[in-house]
């Protein structure tokens, strides 16, 4: 299977902290693939050099084999990123948010409309998408951002740590929608702190600390390499 995303040797430095340190990674067309690490290892840096946001010092990444430094134009029509402690605009509804950006993505009408009707069903949220956002829960907010991420059906959708602060309700109901994302030909790139959820959705983990990749495989690999009965305990030992 030929590769969606390969990251090679990312550096960067903020100052005197080396945030990355010559990570490398690959991920498959049509996977789950999971970032994981202790806080400060290196995840929402890594996330945001690939949505563009960000320009490593040294290293470089390719999506859908385009080079993600020379062209980061292309390489956004392709990809959607929801940032950690993403912020909708509070004063619209639910459904001027969703309308907005799908104007903002579409290069038509008629797929305006689409981007509009598929992240209305996405985010579950029904009749409250005509209510502000200011009026939603945490929960709430979380879904219409998920739907917002991928209502244009990007080939990657980068997610940092999308349950992130959700109720046991809501954040199933998020992971079951990341699920579904891949059935769909949408490869996902997340990072998450939550072990359980990483088994459940990720069909390869990386685990990243200070800014390097210190293992990777899938998680039944990584249980069997480290004779551990769980992700956490892979965790640790690997972090230690
Ligand atoms: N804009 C910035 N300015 C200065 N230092 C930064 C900046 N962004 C990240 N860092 C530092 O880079 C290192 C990596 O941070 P990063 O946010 O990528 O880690 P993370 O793995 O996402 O952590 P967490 O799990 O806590 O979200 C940390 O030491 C952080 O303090």
């Amino acid at each position: 299977m030929a590769a969606l995303l390969t990251v090679d040797g990312l550096k960067k430095r903020f100052g005197r902290v080396t945030a990355l340190d010559g990570l490398s990674f690959s991920i498959d067309r049509g996977e789950i693939y999971a970032l994981i690490g202790p806080n400060g290892a290196g995840k929402t840096t890594t996330l945001r050099i690939l949505s563009t946001l960000l320009v490593p010092d040294e290293g470089g990444f390719t999506i859908d084999g385009i080079d993600g430094l020379a062209h980061p134009d292309e390489v956004r029509s392709r990809i959607s990123y929801l940032a950690e402690e993403s912020l909708a605009y509070k004063h619209m509804t639910g459904e001027s948010y969703l309308r907005f950006m799908a104007g903002l993505y579409a290069d038509s009408i008629t797929q305006e409309e689409e981007f509009f009707a598929r992240g209305c069903e996405l985010s579950g949220l029904g009749e409250r998408l005509k209510d502000k956002i200011s009026t939603y829960s945490k929960g709430m907010t979380r879904k219409l951002l998920i739907a917002r991420a991928v209502m244009m059906t990007p080939l990657l959708a980068i997610l940092d740590e999308p349950t992130s602060g959700l109720d046991v309700e809501n954040a199933v109901q998020v992971r079951t929608l990341i699920r579904s994302l891949t059935e769909e030909g949408i490869t996902v790139l997340l990072s998450s702190h939550n072990m359980l959820e990483v088994e459940f959705l990720a069909r390869r983990v990386g685990i990243i600390h200070r800014g390097r990749l210190l293992a990777e495989g899938t998680p039944q690999e990584l249980k069997e390499r480290s004779g551990a009965e769980n992700l956490e305990q892979v965790f640790m030992e690997v972090t230690r």
